[in-house]
């Protein structure tokens, strides 16, 4: 049942696609009721996506002022693309731009762990907090649960935060030293606490609400549009840009701050051991932090990329669709003018799909450049600049900017550069700019070719992508949204990669043949799993320039390396 309903929906989906390019040819509308026993369900699904396609495909040829026979014209790479009339490409990026419609709409997050709880946990009070998940430089972060919710279980290890006295509450032995030291946590400790919360270590802020979310406005960036609408942080939606400067879109690669509040520190396990120098007098005598502070509060993710990589190795394929979603975070990111600054596999949360998938999000955005004002050219007047968080993965077009009168650093193509150096850890090395001793290169200072090679098991496509990623000068570094094209074209363009044969109208069909094995997939498989999110994203972001400029580059390299 959940199959034909799925699959109605896919249909109906694909009949939306239809209309936007004229009158509607309805499909029948027996379809779903037609759906064959389980033995010849794929067979079916395969013909269904076909046959949608091969419709799509009709409508937009006959939509077209000169019709089917402009399209018949060749459209090939290189030169056949200048010679081609512009009534054909109009048509190419009018089909692009219809799918990216529709996918747009399709491209959200999952559900958050709270969206059951609209009026809820905008106070600390109302949550339960367990033991510590990590701590970096400027905050710790703690398990958390809000008790009411379904799936929370009780834990021997965590105790209601209210009516206990902070010598009372924890156990300060069972802490947890460090992010690294901690193991990839099993599934029933996270459906127990399935939340976590930030607590930002407020040493500069003052203890004013408005004063600390307007410091700390970096981490509000990825924050929901109901986030702050509690009435703790008193702070109401409508002021929301003040503090989180720009609001950037949900992702299914970044992470979702579903609720921030500022509220008084409490004493926390760990607190003592991990960061007694920044707890309030009133906690600590000898602590300088103040009294109030910043939470934020996010789904409980297993591990960070640097856990899951330490634990296990992927294959090729999982390692590409890895990359991938990093570069789709990071496109989102610089499509909205903002830059993270901050990336590393530290800073990448990784939970696994329902098919073993790791999915990757961009966590801490503390150190991100996200202003109205200047976009992703940071005027670097002086050394007092901030230029982010992370001297290692800084690129080299921001570690050697000399400040001045004048001077603009463009971020725009900075963390694709971060991208490509997390990219061997990744694939399975170590990063090539974290090293010590001879092998470590530095981004100030490398020359590409003294780059590591990547072992023969990596496909040719990504060893070229992590290469371009890499490049010094920005201009000839890829984007991170051509970038990430070109891993999917890699993934699942195979059959249209031929070289002289790459066509329009083929092009045309296989995004069309795309779209509807990606609808009908989001509907009938699993919506959560990370290819399908991935070819969502793709669609949504389909540009007609930036595909060709993708197939165009794929094609180039392997022409030149045969
Ligand atoms: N939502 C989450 N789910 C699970 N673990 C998390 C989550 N958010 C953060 N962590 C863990 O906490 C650690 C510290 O978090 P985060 O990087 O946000 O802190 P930070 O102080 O801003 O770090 P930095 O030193 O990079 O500025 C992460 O490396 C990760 O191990």
């Amino acid at each position: 049942m959940a199959l034909r309903q799925a699959l109605g929906r896919g249909l109906q989906l694909g009949r939306g696609l239809l209309l936007r390019w004229g009158p509607p040819r309805p499909l029948p509308a027996a379809l779903p009721r037609l759906l064959p026993p389980p033995p010849a369900r794929y067979r079916f699904f395969r013909e269904s996506v076909s046959g949608l396609a091969g419709r799509l495909r009709r409508q937009l040829l006959l939509r077209g002022p000169r019709g089917a026979r402009g399209l018949s014209l060749a459209f090939g790479l290189g030169l056949g693309l200048l010679e081609q009339g512009l009534e054909e490409q109009r048509q190419a990026a009018s089909a692009c731009r219809h799918i990216q419609t529709i996918f747009i709409r399709k491209n959200k997050p999952l559900k958050d762990p709270l969206s059951s709880f609209r009026w809820q946990g905008f106070k600390l009070e109302e949550y339960l907090i367990g033991q510590p998940i990590g701590k970096g430089c400027s905050a710790a972060v703690y398990e958390a649960a809000i008790p009411l919710s379904s799936n929370y279980q009780s834990s021997e290890d965590s105790k209601p935060l209210e009516g206990k006295s902070p010598d009372t509450q924890w156990d300060h032995g069972s802490v947890i030293q460090a992010a690294e030291a901690k193991p990839i946590q099993t599934n029933p400790q996270r459906a127990a606490f399935p939340l976590a919360i930030k607590m930002m270590w407020n040493i500069s802020a003052g203890s004013s609400s408005e004063a600390i979310l307007s410091t700390m406005r970096q981490e509000l960036v990825p924050a929901s549009g109901s986030a702050l609408s509690g009435e703790y942080g008193a702070v109401a939606c409508h002021r929301r840009p003040v503090f989180g400067k720009k609001k950037l879109e949900p992702h299914p690669n970044i992470i979702q701050v579903i609720r921030a509040f500022t509220s008084s520190v409490p004493l926390l396990p760990g607190a003592y051991v991990d960061y007694p120098d920044v707890l309030p007098l009133s906690l600590n005598p000898s602590g300088i932090g103040h009294s109030r502070t910043l939470f934020l509060v996010m789904k409980n993710y297993p591990c960070t990329l640097r856990q899951y990589l330490s634990e296990r190795n992927s294959d090729a394929h999982l390692s590409t669709l890895m990359i991938l979603q990093l570069l789709e975070g990071v496109d989102h990111l610089v499509r909205h003018g903002i830059a993270h600054r901050d990336l590393k596999s530290d800073n990448i949360l990784v939970e696994l799909d329902s098919a073993g998938c790791p999915w990757l999000v961009i966590t801490d955005f503390g150190c991100c450049l996200a202003d109205e004002n200047i976009g992703l050219r940071l005027p670097f007047t002086s050394w007092y600049v901030d230029r982010g968080g992370n001297g290692c993965l800084m690129a080299p077009e921001v570690v050697t900017a000399i400040p001045g009168p004048g001077v603009l650093i463009d971020y725009s193509k900075a963390d694709a550069w971060a991208v490509g150096a997390i990219a061997y850890e990744i694939l399975g090395l170590c990063n090539p700019f974290y090293g010590q001793g001879r092998s470590s290169l530095e981004s100030r200072s490398y020359q590409e070719d003294q780059l590591p090679a990547l072992p023969d098991t990596v496909p040719f496509d990504v060893k070229r992508v992590v290469k371009m990623l890499l490049q010094r000068d920005p201009k000839k570094r890829l984007s991170a949204r051509v970038a990430a094209n070109v891993l999917h074209l890699s993934l699942w363009g195979e059959n249209i990669l031929v070289p002289k044969s790459l066509k329009l109208d083929k092009m045309t069909g296989w995004l069309l043949h795309q779209s509807a094995a990606t609808l009908l997939m989001d509907g009938l498989v699993d919506r959560s799993r990370v290819e399908t999110k991935m070819k969502t994203c793709f669609l949504a972001n389909l540009e007609y320039e930036d595909l060709w400029e993708a197939a165009f580059l794929l094609l180039s390299w392997r022409n030149h390396s045969v």
